[in-house]
């Protein structure tokens, strides 16, 4: 599996090989592109920058760890690489292509774990997987033994635990058959034995190529994988105005 690599202006990474602000040696500029590459995102939140320039490039296989204190801007980065929100300025490639020239062709490309497992209460596990399931696609069966949910499967989601509610949510990242995992804390609420199910769904993701993005607070069965970890800023410097903002 090789690793990605990262810059930010502000962040702390280990082992970066570029300079902090300049960009990788591939990239527009030498028509070479890895799967994924972000250049010089930049996000505002309300009056706050929460995102200061942050550049990445990942290659088919690879692992990114999003950490930072609350607040940081690890959700907001991973709406953005999902095509939810537009970055206020930077780039973001998918194989060369701009996330937002076509952002239901890159929705196609995502499975994205929220911190909200997103759960219809009144129907079955089954019934909650195959709502989600890409026509055609994904394997109900190797989904439900893979999170260790069949004995769960003809059972309301509203009788489910916390831990057995994210195994399903997990359980429709890998139906949803798509190359990038974008998951937000994805070991939340999960026992040992569900993590290290995580662990060994996250390694055949990526043996069949795939990449993998997760932010977390604690550690996670994720080897061979590159730290982002964005600084984040006290809460003080918030603006007395600070405001909600909709995703654009
Ligand atoms: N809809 C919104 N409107 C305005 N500001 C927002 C909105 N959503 C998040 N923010 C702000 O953006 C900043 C980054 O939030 P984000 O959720 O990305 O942080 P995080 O690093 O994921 O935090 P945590 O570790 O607590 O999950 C925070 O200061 C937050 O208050």
């Amino acid at each position: 599996m090789r690793p990605c690599t990262v810059t930010i202006r502000r962040s702390v990474i280990a082992d970066s090989p570029f300079p902090a602000g300049q960009s990788a040696p591939i990239g527009p500029e030498t028509g070479a592109f890895p799967a994924l590459y972000a250049e010089d995102l930049c996000v505002f939140r309300g009056e706050r920058l929460v995102l200061d320039g942050v550049s990445f490039q990942m290659e088919a296989g690879a692992a990114m760890l999003l950490t930072g204190p609350n607040g940081a801007g690890k959700s907001t980065l991973l709406r953005v690489l999902a095509g939810l929100r537009k970055p206020d300025s930077g780039q973001l490639l998918w194989h060369g292509e701009s996330v937002f020239a076509d952002r239901a062709a890159h929705a196609s490309k995502v499975a994205y774990l929220g911190h909200q497992d997103a759960l219809k209460p009144g129907l079955t596990v089954t019934e909650n997987l195959a709502l989600f399931a890409r026509a055609g696609q994904g394997n109900m069966q190797a989904a439900l033994e893979a999170m260790d949910l069949l004995p769960l499967a003809n059972l309301p989601a509203r009788l489910l635990s916390a831990g057995q509610k994210r195994r399903t949510a997990l359980a429709r990242i890998l139906l949803a058959n798509a190359p990038l995992w974008l998951l937000d804390e994805p070991s939340l609420g999960l026992d040992a034995n569900a993590i290290t199910l995580l662990g060994q769904a996250l390694t055949a993701h990526r043996q069949q190529g795939g990449l993998v993005i997760a932010t977390t607070h604690v550690p996670l069965p994720l080897e061979n994988v590159q730290p982002l970890t964005l600084p984040g800023a006290s809460d003080s410097s918030a603006s007395p105005f600070y405001q909600q903002e909709d995703d654009a």
